[in-house]
């Protein structure tokens, strides 16, 4: 099994654009925020979610084709669908924005069905500073390459991080696809 895949041009600069004045537009929550209380040695950074943001209907369109193809030439995962809404995250070097070692697969009614976690980075690498997001698939941690509209692949149960950004801003679009457990 490859440990994770990257596609490059997932989203055109001009689509990542549109996504972050779309999140940008609206209120964003603090991710750091765990059953109302504040977790903030493990997430710090502002979320919305794709569903709550009108008119970004064809980022979801766009991503799904692009993740199922890459799944059936390269993954082969049992995948049923995309049940859960997108998020679009921004980790600023104001308050050092970064997200702790985890893996994806929660315990609510979706985030158990997670099997794959795909990462598009938003913003242009020369942004910012600092806010790698690396990957631990193995013996060895990998960093995803940075380029803008980029996605990163990966089996969800595989451990990942945020490094804290120490300037500028990294804007990126988390996304699952779903299916039946792993057996
Ligand atoms: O923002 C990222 O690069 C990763 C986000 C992430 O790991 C998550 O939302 O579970
Ligand atoms: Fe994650």
């Amino acid at each position: 099994m490859t440990p994770f895949l990257t596609l490059p041009e997932a989203l055109s600069p001009e689509d990542c654009d549109r996504v972050i004045a779309l999140a940008s537009a609206g209120p964003m929550r603090d991710a750091g925020l765990v059953r109302q209380t504040t977790e903030h040695r493990i997430r710090r950074a502002e979320i919305a979610w794709l569903d709550d943001l009108p008119e970004a209907g064809w980022v979801m369109d766009r991503m799904i084709g692009l993740v199922a193809r890459a799944n059936r030439e390269a993954m082969g995962f049992d995948l049923t669908d995309f049940g859960e809404s997108a998020q679009v995250a921004r980790y600023g070097a104001e308050r050092e924005g970064h997200f702790d070692w985890h893996s994806d697969i929660g315990e609510g009614q979706l985030a158990s069905r997670r099997k794959l976690t795909v990462v598009v980075q938003l913003s242009d690498p020369g942004d910012y500073e600092g806010g790698a997001l690396e990957l631990w698939p193995d013996s060895h941690v990998r960093t995803a390459p940075r380029a803008r509209g980029l996605a990163t692949v990966f089996p969800s149960f595989v451990l990942h991080r945020v490094t804290p950004v120490t300037a500028g801003t990294r804007w990126s679009l988390t996304l699952w696809a779903h299916g039946p457990a792993f057996r």
